[in-house]
């Protein structure tokens, strides 16, 4: 069964990539090929390539500066590269914009929370909810399929957000979504849905924020530092729920940038050390966090990074 094989902890590196019965090649969710993006002169990521099976949970780790966020910028369409291919499926994605990316089943966390000032906690992860709600991608058109300007989205968005009648069905549906999303996280939320946003302690803002990228019910998870700033008790919980999160939805590819090599050891199937712009080891957490070229370039300046073991 294809799923047993993508499943955390059942493939590492040396199965990439993925080959189903027969040797027939299996679409990745996502690949990255040749992927080159440069500020000024500085490369951000240089000649980056790797598949990523659906269902696997890779974590890509390195130094500050190695290029890691760049690629999740890459990846939900927020930078264009300036070289290269990244395909989600077999759907070429370089060059969509957000809202296109998203729209077919990607949703992302950033390295800081976003937090909407004017919104209630609930509020705040009905938000994540417009994909389903304009019809976009894969979801079935909601009201006479999608409204390609963005304007239309928001428009649409803040109409069920204050209720007009027409959405009031589709507005019950998306906040039992929510409710249930937002319950995931114990009672760190949902006790907590109808206070301000911004009145969350800063580790509940990190999980609103992961709350948002869930509700859209993506097929493929970004998670930029998703316990940065984190103590040791709330990080262990994030990274319970995100593994308890990967358990019931396997299918679920999840892309993580973590620098707390403890979670990465927990929730990873594979890892990816960046360095510089470019893959420096792609191999199983074990493998790649013993390397010792990840040793010197990424715990060799743990003692002056963010980086801990
Ligand atoms: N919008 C931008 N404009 C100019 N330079 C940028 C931009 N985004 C990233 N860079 C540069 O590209 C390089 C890679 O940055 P990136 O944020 O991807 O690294 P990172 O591995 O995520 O680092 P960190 O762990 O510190 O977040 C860095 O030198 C950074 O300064």
């Amino acid at each position: 069964m294809a799923d047993d094989r993508l499943r955390p902890g059942a493939a590492g590196a040396a199965a990439l990539p993925a080959a189903g019965a027969g040797g027939r090649e299996v679409t990745a969710a996502l690949a990255l090929k040749g992927v080159t993006r440069r500020f000024g002169g500085l490369v951000a990521t240089d000649d980056v390539s790797f598949t990523v099976p659906g269902g696997q949970l890779l974590a890509i780790v390195g130094p500050n500066g190695a290029g890691k966020s760049t690629l999740v910028q890459l990846i939900t369409g927020f930078v264009r590269p300036d070289a290269g291919h990244i395909r989600l499926g077999a759907r070429e994605i370089t060059r969509l914009a957000p809202e296109a990316i998203s729209a077919l089943g990607v949703a992302r966390s950033f390295q800081t929370s976003r937090i909407f000032p004017g919104l209630t906690v609930m509020e705040s992860v009905l938000v994540g909810t417009q994909v389903a709600l304009i019809g976009g991608g894969r979801q079935p058109p909601a009201f006479g399929g999608p409204k390609p300007p963005a304007f239309g989205v928001l428009a649409e968005a803040a109409a069920v957000l204050f209720g007009l009648p027409r959405y009031a069905a589709r507005r019950r549906a998306l906040e039992a979504r929510a409710a249930a999303t937002l319950q995931l996280f114990g009672d760190r939320l949902w006790p907590r849905r109808d206070q301000p946003a911004f009145s969350l302690s800063y580790a509940n803002r990190r999980r609103l924020e992961i709350a948002r990228a869930l509700v859209a019910e993506p097929d493929l998870l970004l998670l930029d530092e998703p316990t940065a700033g984190m103590n040791p008790t709330e990080t262990g919980e994030l990274a319970e729920l995100i593994a308890q999160l990967h358990a019931a939805r396997p299918a679920l590819t999840i892309v993580m940038i973590e620098h707390k090599l403890q979670v990465v050891r927990q929730l990873a199937t594979r890892v990816i050390v960046m360095n510089h712009g470019s893959v420096l080891v792609d191999a199983t957490p074990a493998a790649a966090l013993a390397d010792p070229r990840v040793v010197t370039a990424y715990l060799g300046r743990a003692a002056t990074s963010h980086a801990h073991g």
